[in-house]
């Protein structure tokens, strides 16, 4: 049976940062969530920071009330957030580090570290009618963590692999970590999820990685959209995705084929059919 397709979540912070930079009315976030709905996002992604950078008290609401599809609120476990988030209650919650210096989200949660805070946050959304995903490195740990404190779900951060040079062996490791990690994660019954500086060069790749369910890309659809617009931009990551989970299932089943074929010929060996 063929697995259900690879669900794109547009992540449309960097409208709301070109907003932000001229402290004008547009371009408003909302609308862009709507029309990358209508070019076929399953799901739209925005990260309310502390700092309040980019995407706005005002956005989160507004989304809440408007979108077709489901929101996928990313934030700090903080008091303020966990509050906003039981009275919003969006479909979907990624818990991720923050740090106000940063330019962007640098490393992964450290769920290990901060197990109580981040169980208990879990519990709190549930609770609250959300599915919780925890924003986090490939690594065994965290992921096991992830699974202990509550977590339906992973987003594995792809950052790491995205800045490595293309074909590097950098690169090369950083996908067999997140392979690993998808695979054990799938393993212990996680819904996995991955994205952070996906781009149109490097989505088919990720999205070829064993049982991901959503990649969330926004950085390089909302700056590809400034020369195409927002809807091709949105349809084009699409069906690269498309492309990468068809090439993964392909993979995979050459693959079993493959240590089918060795295990028949291992076996026509030892029942002796070849005469001995
Ligand atoms: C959690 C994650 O990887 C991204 O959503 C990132 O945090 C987006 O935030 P910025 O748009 O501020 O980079
Ligand atoms: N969680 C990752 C995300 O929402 C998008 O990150 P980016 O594509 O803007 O780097």
């Amino acid at each position: 049976m063929h697995p259900p397709r690879i669900l794109l979540g547009v992540n449309i912070d960097h409208i709301a940062t070109l907003r932000q930079a001229r402290g004008t009315r547009y371009p408003d976030p909302v609308q862009a969530a709507l029309l990358a709905e209508e070019a076929g996002a399953d799901g739209i992604t925005v990260h309310l920071r502390e700092d309040r950078r980019h995407i706005q008290l005002r956005d989160v609401r507004l989304l809440a009330e408007v979108l077709n599809t489901r929101m996928n609120l990313e934030m700090a476990v903080t008091d303020e957030m966990l509050a906003l988030a039981e009275e919003v209650r969006p479909a979907h919650v990624c818990l991720v580090p923050e740090k106000r210096e940063e330019l962007t989200t640098e490393g992964g949660l450290d769920v290990v570290g901060g197990f109580d805070a981040i169980a208990n946050a879990c519990q709190r959304l549930a609770a609250a009618g959300c599915e919780v995903s925890l924003f986090i490195d490939p690594e065994a740990a965290q992921i096991d963590a992830a699974q202990r404190a509550g977590a339906p779900v992973i987003e594995l951060h792809t950052g790491a692999y995205a800045e490595a040079p293309p074909g590097s062996e950098a690169a090369m490791a950083e996908y067999q970590r997140l392979t690993t990690a998808a695979t054990h994660a799938v393993s212990l019954g996680l819904v996995v999820n991955a994205g952070h500086g996906l781009h149109y060069h490097n989505v088919e790749a990720i999205a070829a990685l064993p049982g991901v369910n959503e990649l969330n890309i926004g950085h390089a659809i909302i700056a590809r959209a400034l020369f195409v617009g927002l809807k091709d931009a949105v349809a084009e990551m699409k069906r690269l995705i498309i492309a990468g989970q068809e090439a993964g299932l392909m993979a995979a089943l050459d693959a079993h084929d493959h240590a089918h074929d060795h295990e028949s010929q291992h076996d026509h060996v030892h029942n002796g059919c070849c005469g001995h």
